[in-house]
């Protein structure tokens, strides 16, 4: 609503309105006429006809109830009629790629004033674009899908395709030869994993925890092991598929009878001719309910091996009901004597184990990526919420206990932050082979830790939220959604 066309009226005019049926108030200078809306405010009417709210400036109250961006949804926008007379509202919304104010909602990298050995102009200049794709495309959807439990629409599917965003989630490579990245605001040869960080901080700051994994995470922990062992025949046809969106993958490792003790897995290959026959199960394989390709982990005579599985009439699906959105489309896969060819397996046969093992540094990687920055926008609205919120007469950021959680929860971010950074360095200088000889170990204790500190920021937050952090909707609605994910963050497949 352009407000310069709206009309301006007195405090005193606006005092005029205060009764049932014809009730205006005042939030951050501009006049709201709620007479009509008032019976179906989600808060209740009779909140809105206190002596102190009607006809009056609730600023105030408003902030401590409600999140800014419920005065930006068109069908309360609308209610607007008008500004108050030689006042200027305050509160502006962000625009869509612009940088958090707040303290520590931002790597400090982004910050003004600071300056970091890692991030170069390649990296803020797609910075920039990447937080304006995501917020303009992705994050409406995932609001979308996550509260329906729905997969991912196909619209933004292709557009993430269009981007190369899902090339890129898998990390520099012979892969992304040739493709454009985000409209050509880097070259695939400037591509490294600070950008590729970057795309998962961003796609994290969507802030919904099931819709992160639905968001084609299965395709970033199945497509490698097709990359990095699959025949040149199998990657030709596989690859592009996946990466330009027209197809799904997933990884299929977890089962009833073994979860992260990967050497209990059940699932046998048996070799007939030159095909392979499967059957077993597959439990908690994110994407599953979707996915055309399945990465699967099989016993086979001489030890494990890994074998892509196209979807077919003996290979079916069923959605696990799980604590966070169906949109991620955790499935249970069961395998009923599917046959593929040999030639589709990744690796050597019975050196499975060791295709498994590498795909988990990148895997942990990235869900510490995603978790850290799932914990810093926690921060961010804690900060918030600590500035908007009254009790016992002052802000709640004038507590000293809630000051000495988002203390602590700060000090965490950085550190982790500190720490994924200086990995995300190794990583930009070894081979995959080194990686997987010298980060296996870092890399482990690192999301340990980061998954640990979500642990504390998920209970301090709760704490500085009170009971809002257990509502779907409102003020809280963020961390109730994001408090299961920093709980605990295990594996994907
Ligand atoms: C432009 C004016 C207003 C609009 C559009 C509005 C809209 C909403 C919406 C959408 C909710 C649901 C929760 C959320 O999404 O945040 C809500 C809840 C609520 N509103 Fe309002 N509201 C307005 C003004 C006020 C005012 C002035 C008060 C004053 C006390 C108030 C008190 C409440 C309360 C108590 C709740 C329930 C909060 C909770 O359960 O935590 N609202 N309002």
């Amino acid at each position: 609503m352009a407000t310069k066309l709206l009309k301006e009226f007195t405090v005193e005019e606006v005092a005029q309105h205060s009764k049932e049926g014809n009730v205006w108030i005042i939030v951050d200078a501009k006049v709201y006429d709620l007479s009509r809306f008032a019976n179906m405010h989600p808060g209740g009417a009779a909140v809105l006809y206190a002596d102190s709210i009607a006809g009056k400036d609730a600023t105030q109250a408003f902030f401590g109830l409600h999140r800014q961006e419920v005065l930006y949804r068109p069908q309360y926008a609308r209610l607007q009629i008008g500004t108050v007379k030689g006042e200027k509202s305050i509160i502006k919304p962000l625009a869509a790629d612009e940088v958090s104010q707040v303290p520590y909602a931002e790597p400090s990298w982004l910050s003004k004033g600071f300056s970091s050995p890692y991030y170069t102009d390649s990296h803020r200049r797609f910075q920039k674009a990447v937080r304006n794709f995501v917020m303009e495309v992705v994050y409406p959807d995932a609001q979308q899908c996550e509260e329906n439990g729905k997969r991912i629409s196909q619209d933004v599917v292709d557009k993430i395709s269009e981007m190369n965003i899902t090339a890129m989630r898998l990390g520099p490579g012979k892969h992304l030869k040739g493709r454009t990245l985000m409209g050509g605001v880097i070259t695939p040869e400037e591509f490294d994993h600070f950008h590729e960080l970057i795309v998962n901080f961003e796609l994290a700051r969507c802030g919904t925890r099931g819709y992160m994994d639905g968001l084609l995470a299965g395709g970033i922990i199945g497509l490698p092991p097709v990359l990095n062992f699959g025949s040149p025949e199998l990657q030709a046809k596989v690859v592009p598929e996946v990466l330009d969106g027209k197809k799904f993958i997933c990884l299929a490792i977890s089962e009833a009878f073994a979860g992260s003790d990967v050497s209990g897995l059940q699932t046998v290959a048996k070799k007939e001719g030159d095909e392979w026959v499967i059957t077993g199960t597959k439990k908690w394989i994110t994407n599953g309910t979707f996915a055309d390709y399945f990465t699967v982990a099989c016993k086979t005579e001489n030890g494990f091996t890994v074998i892509l599985v196209p979807r077919s009439d003996e290979l079916s699906t069923k959605p696990i009901k799980t604590a966070y959105s169906s949109t991620a489309g955790t499935a249970f896969v069961s395998f009923d004597k599917v046959r593929v060819p040999v030639a589709n397996t990744l690796g050597r046969e019975g050196k499975g184990m060791q295709v498994i093992l590498s795909n988990f540094n990148h895997e942990r990687w990235m869900i510490a990526s995603m978790s850290l920055r799932m914990q810093r926008l926690v921060v961010e609205e804690c900060m918030l919420w600590a500035q908007q919120r009254k009790v016992f007469g002052k802000s709640l950021h004038a507590q000293p206990v809630i000051r000495a959680k988002l203390a602590a929860m700060m000090a965490r971010v950085e550190a982790a932050q500190n720490w994924l950074e200086n990995i995300t360095h190794q990583m930009n200088n070894m081979s995959y082979n080194e990686q997987s000889d010298k980060l296996a170990g870092p890399i482990a204790l690192l999301k340990q830790f980061i998954t640990r500190t979500g642990r504390e920021t998920a209970e301090d937050a709760t704490q500085v939220f009170g009971g809002r952090a257990i509502t779907k909707t409102g003020m809280g609605r963020l961390i109730e959604n994001v408090r299961g994910s920093l709980n605990a963050a295990p594996a994907l497949h």
